[in-house]
């Protein structure tokens, strides 16, 4: 039986990639760091998707295992895998790359076949970026067996699935709407059969296009309904003064993106549309500090914040509601988050203007700074 590697037993590991797999009939392994996650996997071998929408309905998911992700078993694992795939987060990227680059040198000792690897995470380029990683750990040989065998194909991954309390600890809970986009051009060994991947050679604009819509709204929702003391993305998309800026905002990427990108502007209004639906999703319970997370990572200059802001400005687009979108995440103060913290302590240390000006690369006193810390003043005084 065809076998996938699925690293990140979390959220969208079972309840979108991991699921894809096993119902293309892939026996699934997860692996993890969470030892009560691998146990339960390997003791109950199946679990079950809760879809949450209008629509209710339960899924199995069988033909599951786990394997730690750092302890010696998941290289025979990786030896005879056909796909790899990833769901940990981009910053958990380079920890799990020195157990991939092991695995190829195992396939290579091995003489395997292809193996492609593609990294799911909310990322532009996340899969190239842990082949680097990967191949940075290779030996000659191994770059030269890798060139040949491995593919690393990019993705856009899209489905909300947020932390579910179900009775068992593997089951999920997951919105109907899912979206797997792929880079064909960098599968090797042919194109695996998987219901619900789709793929292109023009990947580029559907990473772009999912991150600068739909994690842009939905951090600007979250970030500005935090500061409202509202705890889910359904509330805070329905409070006016939160939509008023969410809205506009995705309007704002999606004139850049159709600009640059040449996508159908009609298509793309009713692509908006569907987010701000989803978004409003009261069967699921989606709160803004999981979608805020990571503030630091959220403000980055190719991110879901900035990021459109500067391809707006590239194309002479206006973009306020998007700077006042990236005000509101430097106001983002919430202590059981790391990078929240270190923001703020920051912000203490140095002043929010070289704090603003160093995250988002804007200098001192250019107009989209200013735009930004106007709108940190506004949105602090409201806050106080
Ligand atoms: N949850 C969602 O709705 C979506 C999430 N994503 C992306 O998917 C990625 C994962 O997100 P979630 O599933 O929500 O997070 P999660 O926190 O539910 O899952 C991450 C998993 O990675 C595991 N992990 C951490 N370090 C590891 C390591 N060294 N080796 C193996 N596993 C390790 C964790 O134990 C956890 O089970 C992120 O990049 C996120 O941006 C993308 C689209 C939707
Ligand atoms: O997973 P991240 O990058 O921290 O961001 C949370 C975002 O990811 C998602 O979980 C899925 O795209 C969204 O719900 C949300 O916009």
């Amino acid at each position: 039986m065809k076998k996938a590697i699925q690293f990140g037993a979390g959220n969208i590991g079972r309840g979108f990639i991991g699921a894809l797999l096993a119902n293309a009939g892939y026996h699934v392994v997860f692996a993890d760091v969470n030892e009560q996650m691998i146990q339960e996997l390997n003791e109950k071998k199946s679990y079950q998707i809760h879809i949450l929408d209008l629509e209710k309905s339960v899924e199995t998911i069988t033909n599951v295992s786990g394997c730690m992700s750092n302890g010696p078993e998941i290289i025979d694992e990786i030896a005879s895998a056909e796909i790899i795939t990833t769901a940990v987060g981009p910053n958990v990227l380079k920890f799990i790359a020195p157990t991939i680059a092991q695995g190829i040198e195992a396939r290579r000792a091995a003489g395997a076949g292809p193996l492609n690897v593609i990294a799911c995470e909310n990322m532009v380029g996340a899969t190239s970026h842990l082949q680097e990683q990967v191949e940075s750990h290779l030996s000659e040989e191994g770059k030269a067996y890798a060139r040949e065998h491995v593919g690393f194909a990019n993705c856009s991954v899209d489905r909300i699935v947020p932390p579910f309390q179900g009775e068992n600890l593997l089951d999920v809970g997951v919105e109907a709407f899912h979206e797997w986009i792929v880079e064909e051009p960098k599968l090797k060994g042919g194109t695996p059969e998987i219901d619900g991947m789709k793929l292109t050679d023009n990947l580029v604009a559907y990473v772009q296009r999912k991150l600068f819509t739909l994690n842009t709204g939905h951090a600007i929702t979250a970030y500005l309904g935090f500061l409202k003391g509202i705890e889910t993305i359904d509330q805070s998309i329905q409070d006016e003064s939160v939509r008023s800026i969410a809205r506009p905002a995705m309007e704002e990427s999606g004139a850049a993106l159709v600009k640059k990108y040449e996508f159908d502007a009609a298509e793309h209004a009713k692509y908006i549309d569907k987010i701000e639906t989803r978004f409003k999703n009261p069967y699921i319970r989606d709160e803004v500090i999981r979608v805020g997370r990571e503030p630091l990572r959220k403000l980055g200059p190719a991110d879901r914040l900035i990021g459109p802001a500067n391809m707006a400005a590239e194309l002479g687009l206006g973009r306020d509601h998007l700077l006042q979108g990236a005000a509101a995440a430097f106001l983002y103060d919430n202590n059981n988050d790391p990078q929240s913290a270190e923001l703020q302590a920051r912000i203490q240390a140095e002043g929010v203007g070289p704090v603003v000006s160093d995250v988002t690369g804007f200098a001192k006193d250019s107009e989209d700074y200013n735009k930004i810390m106007a709108a940190y003043e506004k949105f602090k005084s409201l806050k106080a």
